[in-house]
């Protein structure tokens, strides 16, 4: 773990790394947190791979630092041992879950596009944990639907992170229903889609973004009067939401 030092501070206070995804109304509580929380007790390799981030166009697709410590937080909690990540992108938040899994854990990672992981992996592979990856450049659906014929891996995954192709997080929740254990915990990002499900933009948006819009309005139904699962929806970052399956 990174030792606190003012210096981290202060090289971290005026980089803008990740677009701000917070629903916090206040800019100055988010650097707050930002700067108190989070960046004095980053892991090191964190901090060189979200700074390597930071410099990718597409920037703003990587969870955003207090994300990646709530995930880190929350799979030690449970001790999670195996995980399933939907929607890689360069692996910050794939970073912090094999920063938070033990020395056996095991990630099946699944991502269509892998020269965004080859820019981290890297820094993973420095930080000592590639080993727990098992990375496939697929779209995610055939490989879940790989998975749900071995019998080994229904109910195998301890924690499932969505964070991919919006359109698809129906289907994928009707199969990771099947591959989380009784007792696991799927997140699925970016629930609260920039705060568009309750107010209409005060800025032009794409089209992709309104369509986007009816499906995390359709999710965010579905997910809560499912009675399979437990809900707790975050205003953390865009919104994530955490179904605990409980049958
Ligand atoms: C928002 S980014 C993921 C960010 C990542 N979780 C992080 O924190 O850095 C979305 C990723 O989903 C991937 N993706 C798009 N369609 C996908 C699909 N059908 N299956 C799996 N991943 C997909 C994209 O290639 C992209 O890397």
């Amino acid at each position: 773990m990174a030792t606190p030092s003012e210096s981290d501070v202060a090289e971290d206070s005026g980089v803008k790394d990740h677009a701000n995804k917070t629903l916090l109304q206040s800019d100055a509580l988010y650097e707050y947190i930002l700067e108190t929380s989070v960046y004095p007790r980053e892991h090191e390799a964190m901090k060189e791979l979200r700074h390597i981030t930071a410099k990718h166009p597409w920037s703003g697709m990587a969870v955003a630092a207090d994300e990646a410590q709530f995930l880190n937080m929350i799979l030690k909690l449970m001790n999670a041992k195996r995980t399933l990540e939907i929607g890689v992108f360069t692996g910050y938040s794939l970073l912090a879950t094999a920063l938070a899994l033990p020395e056996d854990g095991q990630i099946l990672a699944i991502d269509p596009d892998r020269k965004n992981y080859e820019l981290g992996l890297p820094v993973i592979e420095k930080a000592g944990v590639a080993h727990k990856i098992d990375f496939r450049e697929s779209q995610a659906l055939p490989v879940l639907d790989e998975l749900m014929q071995e019998e080994k891996y229904r109910g195998w995954f301890d924690f499932v992170f969505v964070d991919a192709d919006k359109e698809n997080y129906m289907n994928y929740h009707k199969r990771v229903m099947e591959l989380v254990r009784v007792g696991g915990v799927i997140g699925y990002d970016n629930t609260l889609w920039s705060g568009t499900v309750v107010a209409e933009p005060e800025y032009p948006v794409s089209e992709y973004v309104m369509e986007m819009k009816d499906r995390f309005l359709e999710l965010n139904r579905h997910l809560a009067a499912d009675p399979r699962i437990e809900i707790c929806q975050l205003s953390i970052s865009d919104g994530l939401t955490l179904c605990r399956r409980i049958s």
